[in-house]
């Protein structure tokens, strides 16, 4: 390595941006690395689409308000930076779904709606008999021709038919994706399934061997973390781990444009201050990625990633006002009910701890493929939306005390068939034009939070491996 330090920048201070840094520090302090680091971000606080407000005793979560268990990187770092206390588990774990006008508790042994258990599903009368006849042929169908990719719903519809689809695995992915499952890759999001097909044929036989078997027993077990003073705690816990001898942090600074010079970038920021530095992490979403280096063309062989927009709708409310107050996390909405609700949390269920004595809050999802201009209403009209849904669904005629409108405008990328095949080419043209340049982050390999966690910590490894070569 050559003489004096070496500068890395991380454009984008989310999740994603943050875990980069974080890791990064814990390397060139344990080597004693002379690296420097500048986290650059945008907006006047870290943590991009994790956002906590506190209002009147509740604890509101404007985007993310949990993360998966099984996925292990966000408990780690949450201990990592003292938040071991902090961890709380979702106080109950059913969901329903919404078919017709009628909620339905997810069959048992359902997972992602795939059984591994056939009798609930055939006991639910949340299928037809056509349906659950259908649903059966996953038994006797033989398995599909290998192919590189193909959409969510082409491959399941092939195995379970329309109803399974659309009245459960349809709802549930879009609960997470907001996206359209006709469009939705196979391998960037369930490629266990595919692998399923190929080596066992029928999806409920091999999710017998292949899942674990709280998920096929149906055990109804927390699933999520979340943590007591909601998400936005991990993102300061975080960021007052970080060494300012170390990590310079840059809020309200936006990254204009970047310019590679012969072995080193230009960082261009909007404050007029130009960083020099030897290796990038861009953790920005991907069109911002292509503006601020908008000299090159190779973007294009990432296509269009187009991301979805999305809104919810926080209600606090008395908790008289709720008269079908079940046990459960909320439920999501199937594609052929009359709702323009995507989903909804019943968050005082799923997290007491956010919610005061006598209180409920209620959190409504609206925006989806085809319904986007939904995002563009004002705060009112998103509410009367979802009040005039959460009056059919569950008796809710009482007005709230508050409502709390978040829009996420372009903010859930769709990883669309193709999507890997696409994104190791884009790594390869970024390897060739721009060495030493890492992306990370939502747009690309996980859009859940420990994803992104992990995406960061790989870039910070490819930067060291980068800069020590
Ligand atoms: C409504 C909603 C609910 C969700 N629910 C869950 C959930 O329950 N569980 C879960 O695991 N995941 C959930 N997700 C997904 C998860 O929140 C995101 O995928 C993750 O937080 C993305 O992190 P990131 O760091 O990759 O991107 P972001 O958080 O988008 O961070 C990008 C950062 O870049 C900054 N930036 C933008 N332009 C510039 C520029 N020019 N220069 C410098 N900085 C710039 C932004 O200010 C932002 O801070 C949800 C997402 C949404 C929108
Ligand atoms: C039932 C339900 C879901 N999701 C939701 C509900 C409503 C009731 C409730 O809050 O419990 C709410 C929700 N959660 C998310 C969305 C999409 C974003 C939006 O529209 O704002 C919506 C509408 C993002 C998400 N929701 C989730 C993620 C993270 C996924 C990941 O880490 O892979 C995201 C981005 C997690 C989630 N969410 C869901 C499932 C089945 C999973 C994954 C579980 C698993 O894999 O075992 C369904």
């Amino acid at each position: 390595m050559s003489e004096g330090k070496k500068n890395i920048a991380i454009v984008g201070g989310g999740i994603t941006g943050l875990s980069a840094a974080y890791y990064l520090q814990k390397e060139i302090k344990a080597k004693q690395l002379p690296y420097k680091i500048d986290l650059i971000d945008a907006s006047d606080k870290l943590g991009g689409k994790i956002d906590t407000m506190k209002q009147d005793g509740f604890t509101i979560e404007r985007g993310p308000d949990s993360f998966l268990i099984r996925k292990e990187s966000a408990a780690r770092v949450a201990r990592e930076v003292g938040l071991a206390d902090d961890l709380v588990k979702n106080g109950t774990g059913k969901a329903y779904v919404l078919v017709g006008d009628q909620l339905h508790e997810m069959p048992k042994g359902s997972f992602m709606g795939i059984p591994t258990q056939l009798s609930p599903f055939l006991f639910s009368n949340m299928f037809s008999l056509k349906g659950k006849i259908r649903l059966l042929s996953d038994f006797v169908l033989p398995k599909s021709e290998p192919v590189a990719d193909q959409s969510v719903g082409e491959f399941f519809r092939k195995r379970f038919g329309n109803e399974l689809l659309e009245n459960l695995i349809e709802p549930l992915l879009s609960g997470i994706y907001a996206g359209n499952i006709d469009d939705l890759s196979l391998m960037a999001t369930f490629p266990q399934f595919y692998q399923m097909e190929q080596k066992h044929r029928s999806l409920i036989k091999g999710s017998r061997e292949v899942l674990p078997k709280k998920v096929r027993t149906g055990k109804k077990t927390s699933k999520f973390y979340s943590l007591k003073d909601g998400l936005q705690s991990l993102v300061d816990a975080i960021e007052s781990h970080l060494d300012p001898s170390i990590v310079s942090i840059h809020k309200e600074t936006a990254v204009d444009h970047i310019e590679k010079k012969i072995d080193h970038y230009h960082v261009l920021l909007d404050s007029g201050d130009v960083k020099k530095v030897d290796s990038m992490i861009l953790t920005i979403a991907f069109p911002v990625v292509k503006r601020v280096l908008s000299q090159y063309d190779f973007w294009n062989v990432f296509g269009e990633t187009k991301a979805t927009s999305v809104a919810n709708v926080a209600f606090g409310f008395d908790a008289s006002a709720i008269p079908t107050d079940l046990d459960g996390t909320g439920f999501v909405v199937s594609r052929n009910s009359d709702y323009r609700i995507t989903a909804c949390t019943w968050t005082h269920k799923k997290w007491p701890n956010t919610t005061p004595e006598g209180k409920a809050m209620l959190r409504c999802y609206v925006g989806r493929p085809g319904d986007e201009a939904v995002v563009d209403l004002t705060d009112e009209e998103i509410a009367a939306i979802a009040l005039k849904d959460l009056k059919k669904v569950m008796g809710v005629t009482t007005k709230p005390d508050f409502h709390v409108v978040t829009r996420w405008k372009d903010s859930m990328p769709q990883y669309t068939v193709g999507h890997l095949e696409r994104l190791s080419k884009l790594r390869n043209e970024i390897d060739k034009a721009l060495p030493g340049t890492f992306i990370a982050g939502n747009n690309y390999q996980g859009i859940g939070i420990p994803d992104c966690i992990d995406q960061g910590e790989k870039a910070g490894e490819n930067v060291l491996d980068f800069l020590s070569e």
